[in-house]
């Protein structure tokens, strides 16, 4: 499944409902993620970011609605297929804790059975856009700082070439410092090679740094969905206005 870069919408959700025990979380909920920009969705703890997360790679099925991934519907029984199209990097990070960081990039194309040469070529060029050098790479995770993990993790997530990207606080159990280090090898790799990025974090500073776009969600809806700027500058309700004053 290739995006074609002049589709508006890479992932679009159209009228999703869930309910989970009889509770609504999401009514009626409709979505576009822009193609090949950053996304962030920002709010409170609760409001149903990951959900939404899980919504986009199949790990949940709705109750209602359409999902719409690279232009095409796809139903609850392709999910195997389509995640093949999404990288994942998440806070906790996951690496295989037996398997070198290296190891922990590749395995993924080794599971598609990529020629040893692609491997390699794949690998040396995200480990350079990442700042990973060779000891790096050859290291175990529990070897790791977190902020190397973090970026071992990046790279993991990226090494299909995956189209769509859904990061899920995947920058936060660093140090400010490393994370800023950590947005700019991210920034640097989205510009040479353009992906469809949901960036889920609490962070609205964060957002305002990566994004292209911010949606604010409130309790299962977007309140706010505009370019970064925009939300800044004119946040459309009184808890984006805070959200804005309280953290940038
Ligand atoms: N599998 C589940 N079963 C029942 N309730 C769930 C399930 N998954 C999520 N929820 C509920 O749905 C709501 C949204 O959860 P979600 O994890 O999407 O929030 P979030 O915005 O990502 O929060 P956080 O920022 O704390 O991670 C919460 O009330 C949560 O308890």
């Amino acid at each position: 499944m290739q995006v074609d870069s002049t589709l508006k919408a890479a992932v679009e959700l159209r009228n999703i409902s869930l309910s989970f025990d009889s509770q609504p979380l999401f009514q009626n909920f409709s979505f576009e993620l822009p193609t090949e920009k950053i996304t962030a969705i920002v709010g409170a703890s609760g409001c149903g970011k990951s959900t939404l997360l899980k919504l986009i790679n199949g790990l949940i099925q709705p109750d209602d609605g359409e999902i719409h991934i690279c232009g095409q519907q796809v139903s609850h029984n392709d999910q195997a297929e389509w995640r093949r199209h999404m990288g994942y990097a998440v806070q906790q990070i996951g690496l295989f804790p037996h398997l070198s960081a290296a190891n922990n990039v590749v395995l993924l194309a080794q599971l598609e059975q990529w020629t040893e040469s692609s491997i390699q070529e794949r690998l040396s060029y995200l480990a350079e856009k990442m700042g990973l050098d060779q000891a790096i790479l050859s290291r175990f995770p529990h070897e790791l700082s977190g902020g190397q993990a973090q970026r071992v993790g990046l790279c993991r997530a990226m090494m299909l070439k995956p189209p769509i990207l859904l990061l899920d606080e995947a920058f936060s159990a660093v140090d400010p410092i490393t994370r800023m280090d950590i947005y700019q090898y991210f920034l640097r790799l989205q510009e040479t090679e353009p992906r469809t990025v949901l960036l889920i974090t609490h962070d609205m500073r964060e957002a305002v740094k990566l994004s292209d776009h911010i949606a604010v969600m409130q309790q299962g809806e977007i309140v706010q969905f505009a370019p970064v700027e925009q939300v800044v500058s004119q946040p459309a309700t009184d808890y984006v206005a805070r959200l804005v004053q309280e953290h940038i």
